[in-house]
């Protein structure tokens, strides 16, 4: 069973890691860093809008939590959830892993550096191929025990760096398997109605995958025109996010533009992913996200990203699929989709899409065709 640590082994994400910088001694945005251009408007980073509200909020502890789940992920996409049940303390013990590794010497840090066709590791954002100018961030994805690349960090301590990745981990896996749940149960299918949710022993949702993604977003001299990272969506079933109390994360909705997500202590983000919006047959579409940063204030983040068991694959659920309303998308694994990401980034949902919703039928071979590739 091919493991997710080879997704990339077919498509390898070739990142200019030499051209990494050290962020803090930079006293102006360098040109490769710069997203707008008087005369380039399609890097406009400009936020349309913020008085419109934002995504819901949602209490776990509400009765009325699953239809407004079910609301959320129709109409943004995305939510935050307070009542989770993960400790503060667990949440400012993943924050200072996070701190303590990015303000590791330069030198340090690239010792873990994540390899082309790997996922592990320290590095730019893996997208940043996609684009002409560089984000203004850092990145270190964790997949299972963080232990080797710890040793390299930390020869000395690393072992209570790792205990704290493996607690948020494990607690991160169990408040993932109820929030889709509650995303199925709003659609009106039962966790028994999803085979691979239900394994012969063990606990719901067991077998599922899981990656931790440590973001930094420094300080930046110029804010205005840099990009923390830009615009995505997450090739997961669900991504639950930590955010410290530094705004900069905003989403994107149709009728209104880009939307701060604002920080609230103890709160969680939680976004559609790409192999949910599959799995809903489109009733929830995956929400696109970017980070913006700012002057004076570092901003941190850990995304917990969520995905089916290796094996298994996610096909629009046939209670979502009738006359009326045809199978949108084929079935594909989570490691098909992040070898397909990783070389058609925003185009690869569209490129498993069956039929276009507008135009009609066309076939699975058109999309791949027309599916342009980028960088
Ligand atoms: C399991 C995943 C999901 C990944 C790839 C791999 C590990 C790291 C994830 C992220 C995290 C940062 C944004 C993103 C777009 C990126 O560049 O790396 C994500 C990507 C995806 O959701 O596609
Ligand atoms: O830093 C954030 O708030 C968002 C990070 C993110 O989108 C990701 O890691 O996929
Ligand atoms: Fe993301």
């Amino acid at each position: 069973m091919p493991s997710l640590s080879e997704a990339y082994h077919s498509h390898p994400v070739e990142v200019h890691h030499h051209k990494h910088p050290d962020f803090k001694s930079l006293q102006e945005l360098p040109d490769s860093y710069a997203w707008t251009h008087p005369e380039d408007h399609a890097l406009a980073i400009n936020t349309t809008s913020s008085n419109f509200g934002s995504v819901p909020v949602i209490d776990l502890s509400d009765r009325n939590a699953t239809r407004l789940i079910g609301h959320a992920c129709r109409t943004w996409g995305a939510f935050q959830v307070v009542n989770h049940g993960v400790p503060l303390s667990l949440l400012d013990h993943i924050q200072w892993v996070g701190q303590t590794l990015f303000s590791l010497s330069t030198h340090q840090k690239l010792k873990a550096t994540r390899s082309p066709d790997g996922v592990t590791g320290y590095g730019l954002a893996r997208i940043s191929s996609f684009f002409p100018k560089l984000m203004w961030s850092e990145g270190f994805t964790i997949l299972g025990s963080p232990l080797e690349h710890f040793q390299k960090l930390w020869p000395q301590d690393y072992a209570k760096y790792c205990d704290i990745v493996v607690e948020y981990d494990e607690t991160m896996k169990k408040l993932a398997g109820k929030l889709m749940g509650l995303m199925l149960d709003s659609l009106g299918i039962s966790k028994e109605e999803l085979k691979w949710a239900c394994p012969n022993k063990g606990p719901l949702f067991k077998d599922t995958c899981g990656a931790l993604q440590l973001n930094s977003y420094p300080t930046c001299p110029d804010p205005d025109r840099a990009m923390g990272l830009a615009p995505h969506t997450d090739s997961t079933l669900l991504t639950i996010l930590y955010q410290n109390n530094i705004s900069g994360l905003q989403v994107h909705r149709e009728s209104t533009g880009w939307v701060t997500v604002p920080p609230i202590p103890g709160a969680l983000v939680v976004n559609v992913g790409d192999l949910f919006h599959i799995l809903s047959n489109g009733l929830y579409p995956s929400v696109l996200h970017r980070v913006l940063v700012n002057r004076s204030k570092q901003r941190f983040s850990v995304a917990y990203l969520y995905g089916p068991p290796s094996n298994v694959e996610i096909c629009p659920h046939a209670k979502l699929v009738g006359p009326t309303r045809p199978a949108l998308y084929r079935a594909v694994t989570w490691n098909e989709y992040l070898g397909t990401k990783a070389k058609h980034f925003n185009k690869a949902l569209s490129s498993f899409q069956l039929c276009a919703p507008k135009n009609g039928l066309f076939d699975v071979n058109e999309s791949h065709k027309n599916s342009v590739q980028v960088g």
